[in-house]
């Protein structure tokens, strides 16, 4: 669906994408994660025909965007960081605009704009003008215009940016569902969205590659060891002392805080043994029930700054993070703490009318 070899932006000197390559399916959700300045917007501003690239090929649904814009672009709907709404007209003649820009037949058109509103809950703004709205809702209205004509390839620059929680939420269930006949690939700092919506997480620093694979890929091979949270009721001596009898377990931590008899802990392992059974059968021997027991993951907060951090010099493909673990070398360019920390905020409130 879509398909993007060797791709390479210069603004004059400066190399704003460097030989970026990735495929994704039909159906899938790609989030695109990365720092401020890491080539995002750049990226899918190419994608999208908004701008050139210096080298490389961008194939979408088999039309290639530099040599057949036209096709390429009937097959992309695009929320930029910065939506181009006319902001003098009412939020329905500018759905009615944009339907007729990209060719929507006149008698589908009513329908499909009424039914886009119902999707974006624009519906009962349909009638005011665009810049009377709120910052929530002129986003809305540029998701919806991104929607209008159905088409196979969805790009969204920050789809949930200004938008309040109850919306973010809304706006991830519509993506969602739009997943279900449509690609997507959508941009964003909030690691927290990307990993509740995304099948597939392309992170990127400096215009490079550094990860591509699935969010929960990501947590359990970067991490490099397992952890296994548990609440068993006993005496913490008597836990510890039946789970040392465990060799594979790597490291016991205790949370000092556990109340009621019940103690909790975190049980870890090296990634490729699974000691759940080994632990049911020394807690059981030891009669100390198990309460719960759960895998815990790293968090994909922690895997961007540790691949950001500590930028490592060659760009991986999928799957190939521990070869980075080792790889890894200290880079005076790396993203500070803050800045991932801030990447990780939900986005400023907004209240609706
Ligand atoms: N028109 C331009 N002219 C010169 N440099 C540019 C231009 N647009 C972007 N850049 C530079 O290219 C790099 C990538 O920018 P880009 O906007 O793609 O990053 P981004 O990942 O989308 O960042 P953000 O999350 O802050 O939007 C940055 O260093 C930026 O300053």
């Amino acid at each position: 669906m879509i398909e993007v070899k060797h791709l390479v932006k210069k603004y004059g000197e400066h190399l704003a994408v460097d030989d970026l390559s990735f495929t994704l399916e039909k159906g899938q959700i790609l989030g695109f994660l990365g720092p401020n300045g890491a080539g995002k917007s750049t990226t899918m501003n190419i994608l999208t025909g908004y701008i050139s690239a210096t080298e490389g090929t961008v194939m979408i649904n088999g039309h290639d965007i530099f040599d057949e814009p036209e096709e390429a672009k009937k097959c992309i709907g695009y929320l930029p960081e910065l939506p181009p709404l006319y902001q003098d007209m009412t939020v329905r003649e500018y759905l009615n605009f944009v339907a007729d820009i990209k060719f929507v037949k006149k008698n589908e058109k009513r329908k499909m704009i009424d039914r886009i509103m119902r999707m974006t809950k624009i519906t009962e703004v349909s009638e005011r003008l665009i810049k009377q709205l709120s910052k929530g809702y002129k986003q809305r209205v540029g998701l919806a215009q991104a929607i209008v004509g159905f088409p196979e390839v969805i790009i969204l620059d920050e789809p949930t940016v200004g938008l309040d929680p109850m919306q973010i939420i809304e706006i991830r269930d519509l993506i969602k569902e739009l997943s279900k006949n449509h690609t997507i690939i959508l941009s964003s700092h909030i690691l927290s969205e990307v990993s509740a919506i995304c099948d597939q997480v392309m992170i990127i620093n400096k215009g490079r590659l550094i990860v591509s694979d699935t969010p929960d890929n990501l947590s359990q091979h970067i991490g490099g060891s397992k952890g296994l949270h548990l609440e068993v009721k006993g005496e913490q001596e008597a836990i510890k002392k039946a789970l040392e009898t465990i060799p594979e377990i790597t490291k016991l931590e205790f949370d000092k805080n556990a109340k009621g008899g019940i103690v909790k802990l975190s049980a870890y392992s090296n990634e490729e043994n699974d000691i759940r059974e080994a632990v049911f059968y020394a807690l059981s021997d030891a009669k100390c029930p198990i309460y719960d027991m759960h895998s815990t993951k790293m968090s994909l907060e922690n895997i961007f700054l540790e691949l950001t951090q500590d930028s490592p010099k060659p760009h991986a493909s999928k799957n190939s993070n521990r070869l980075l673990r080792k790889n890894k070398k200290k880079d005076e360019d790396g993203i500070p703490a803050e800045t991932a920390e801030a990447m990780n905020q939900e986005p400023e409130q907004k209240e609706e009318n």
